[in-house]
């Protein structure tokens, strides 16, 4: 089995961890580093898998997985420069990180993937859009697509589209939690108390995602049946609109890809 080493296991690293453990991995056919030993110690604890150096990963893996911080790349570029085995596959989560970046400061002919995942990893439900460096082969792709398609789903997209994505997909389940914490609210707003509240939305997001994904409608066409004459939600719909929701959204994600734009920009 190919050996993967996820190089920072914060958020993303753990839920990929996790993910591919949950889906059949083996825990010896994993590695991770870590700044800190006591997140080193948690960890091995947790899943059974080793937190070694990343000079020790970068020699031993046959994929190396870059979760770090965009912020905190430079070192471990630096790093993974001296000690990278020729020919280990690159696999970058990093938002907005160009894969010219890595094959810039890593050995001629590194081949690099980038990759924009989500969160529901953890759940085996992500979405991962992937797009191929200059030196990535179809059969680096289809490893990518393999290892990641084990915890959800994965699209083929030009590097060009990667920043959309991290702003649409990637950041994408932060929209959803802050609409249901928001609505949440509004049940305290209403007086139920907040178990049931939490239980209301949580269980209604879950029916329309499954809607969303297994009916095969639109979503105009779904909303539209839950939109009575006269009714309900047509009354909240209005609010929606006389606050500018819609709006709202195409401006917070356009914004979510100009940043990850401006982070690719930091290391030009
Ligand atoms: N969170 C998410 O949902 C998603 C994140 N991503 C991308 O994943 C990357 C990580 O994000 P996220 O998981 O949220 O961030 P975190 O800060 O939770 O995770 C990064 C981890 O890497 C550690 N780290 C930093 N430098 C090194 C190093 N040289 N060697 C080993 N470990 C190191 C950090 O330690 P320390 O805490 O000490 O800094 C931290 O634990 C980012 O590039 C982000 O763009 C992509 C898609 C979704
Ligand atoms: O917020 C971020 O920068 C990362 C990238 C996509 C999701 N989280």
């Amino acid at each position: 089995m190919t050996t993967i080493a996820i190089l920072g296991a914060g958020k993303i690293g753990e839920a990929l961890l996790s993910g591919v453990l949950a889906a059949g991995r083996t825990p010896e056919s994993l590695m991770f580093t870590e700044r800190y030993p006591a997140r080193v110690t948690e960890l091995t604890e947790r899943y059974g898998v080793r937190g070694v150096s990343t000079e020790e990963a970068a020699r031993t893996a046959d994929v190396l997985v870059v979760a770090v911080k965009p912020q905190d790349i430079e070192p471990l570029l630096v790093s993974l420069a001296g000690s990278i085995t020729s020919g280990t596959l690159v696999v970058s989560l990093a938002a907005g990180l160009p894969t010219s970046l890595y094959e810039r400061h890593l050995p001629a002919g590194t081949p690099v993937v980038r990759v924009m995942p989500n969160t529901a990893m953890l759940v085996g439900e992500a979405m991962s859009a992937i797009s191929p460096g200059t030196h990535a082969t179809a059969a680096h792709l289809q490893l990518v697509e393999d290892l990641l398609s084990s915890v959800g789903k994965v699209v083929r997209v030009a590097e060009t589209q990667q920043d959309a994505v991290t702003a649409l997909s990637g950041s994408g389940p932060a929209y959803f939690f802050f609409l249901v914490e928001a609505m949440i609210d509004a049940g305290i707003l209403l007086g139920l108390p907040r178990d049931v509240s939490t239980q209301l939305i949580i269980q209604s997001a879950v029916g329309a995602a499954t809607m969303l994904r297994d009916s095969g409608e639109h979503p105009v066409a779904l909303r539209e049946a839950v939109t009575s004459p006269g009714g309900t939600t047509i009354a909240a719909i209005r609010e929606l609109e006389n606050h500018a929701v819609r709006a709202a959204l195409l401006s917070a994600i356009e914004a979510a890809a100009l940043r990850s734009v401006e982070l690719g920009r930091a290391h030009d």
